[in-house]
């Protein structure tokens, strides 16, 4: 039997009359559609900072992610410069979102009201940070950026011919 967890209450202010307080699209989803409260028009490679018209309260030990939406990512090329953004449980001020257009070629523009990004609230760890001589061996030990084989070295060689490749990971080689 699937098990329905009780959503988190929030607290969320309007900072703009009329803007729609942050809705799922679907039951399951994790994101509330967040949108800009003024309307602009973004160049090829252009990045600005847009209004959310909300501020939000989050309980303590929680914190909402500034994603971005794949729609639009696919469609227009539009990407979140800090992506996921986060929200820290005691920040106050507008939810802003950092957009930039990748495209290289097409303008993008958004109307108020579009949807820009999506809000994802999460439940965060608070660590506490011992420093250590040595740090316990693991398997991966020190190995990343494509230890694991399969991509073009980091450094910027390309293995020779020329292109950079991410073949080798997929699934059989
Ligand atoms: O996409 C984002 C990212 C951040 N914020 C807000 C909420 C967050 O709590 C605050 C600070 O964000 P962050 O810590 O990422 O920025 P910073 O450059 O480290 O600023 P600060 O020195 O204020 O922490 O800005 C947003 O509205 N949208
Ligand atoms: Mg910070």
């Amino acid at each position: 039997m699937s098990q329905v967890r009780n959503p988190v209450d929030v607290l969320i202010r309007r900072l703009d009359p009329e803007v729609p307080i942050p809705a799922y699209g679907h039951p399951g989803d994790a994101g509330a559609d967040l949108v800009t409260t003024e309307a602009a028009e973004l160049a090829p490679g252009e990045r600005t900072v847009l209004p959310t018209g909300v501020s939000v309260a989050l309980p303590d030990g929680y914190a909402a992610f500034v994603h971005p939406r794949s729609g639009l990512a696919a469609r227009c090329g539009v990407a979140l410069v800090n992506a996921p953004g986060t929200v820290d449980a005691g920040y106050r001020g507008e939810i802003k979102v950092i957009v930039v257009n990748l495209d290289p070629r097409e303008s993008v523009r958004f109307e108020r009201f579009d949807r820009i990004a999506q809000l994802v609230v999460q439940q965060v760890e608070k660590v506490r940070f011992h420093e250590v001589a040595e740090l316990p061996g693991s398997a991966r030990a020190e190995g990343g950026f494509g230890s694991t084989g399969g991509h073009a070295a980091v450094d910027g060689s390309t293995g020779g011919n020329g292109y950079a490749s991410v073949g080798a990971d997929r699934e059989g080689q």
